[in-house]
């Protein structure tokens, strides 16, 4: 479910300003990007019908590329459209409901800020755990203050098994510290979607992976 290193890109189209998002998410599955979740959220994010015939736009070209499919917050579009995984954080669906709501097959991740939040994460039927912002983020506006790893590096003792994707102003020239704290993956946003070259900058944080275990 998740080789390391793992290049997670979220994006939704308020992210993607002029930039096309379906070209940008095309670049970045070209470029070998692991998961791709479609975070849909401030200004101007799309609804509805518009919010659904874009997802199955993402999702037919995370299918061509066979990398998973993730959609944030909105189980019951995860559910409509069979969606390959959801994401749910402290303040969205209780893990345990979405778990009942979507069964077993579909990946389910939970944001986790600590230890004791990630036990019951994983008690709730967790797949994997986003750990963040590590660093300053613009993306999410209602981030909690950036932590660094070493949250991660306590889940990570506590729970070797569980896999920990890392959030929040990640970069290839960042993430080495990330894949030190032994996540598996990095999950980004901006430095992936304001790259000049979206293939190179993907490729880019897959060789960070290496520059880190050498
Ligand atoms: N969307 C996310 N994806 C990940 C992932 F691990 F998948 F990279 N980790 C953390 C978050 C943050 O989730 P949440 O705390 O609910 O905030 P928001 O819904 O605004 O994203
Ligand atoms: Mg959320």
């Amino acid at each position: 479910m998740f080789t390391k290193p793992s290049i997670y890109y979220i994006l939704g189209t308020p992210n993607a300003g002029e930039r096309d998002p379906l070209k940008l998410l095309e670049e970045a599955l070209k470029g070998g990007i692991s998961h791709f979740q479609l975070r849909e959220k401030g200004m101007n994010a799309l609804t509805g019908q518009s919010l659904k015939e874009f997802a199955l736009k993402c999702q037919a070209l995370c299918r061509k590329y066979g990398v998973p499919f993730i959609i944030n917050d909105d189980v019951e579009l995860a559910h409509e459209l069979n969606a390959d995984g959801v994401h749910v954080g402290q303040e969205d669906a209780k893990a345990s409901d979405v778990r009942a709501r979507v069964g077993d097959r579909m990946m389910l991740g939970v944001s986790v800020h600590s230890v004791e939040e990630a036990a019951e994460a994983i008690q709730n039927g967790a797949d994997y755990l986003g750990m963040g912002p590590i660093y300053g983020t613009k993306s999410k506006s209602d981030a909690k203050a950036p932590s660094g790893v070493s949250k991660i590096i306590q889940v990570r003792e506590r729970f070797p098994e569980a896999p920990v994707i890392g959030i929040g102003g990640i970069t290839a020239d960042n993430a080495e510290a990330v894949w030190e704290a032994g996540a598996a993956g990095i999950a980004v946003i901006s430095a992936i979607t304001e790259a000049g070259n979206v293939q190179e900058e993907v490729q880019k944080m897959v060789a960070s992976y290496k520059g880190a275990i050498l």
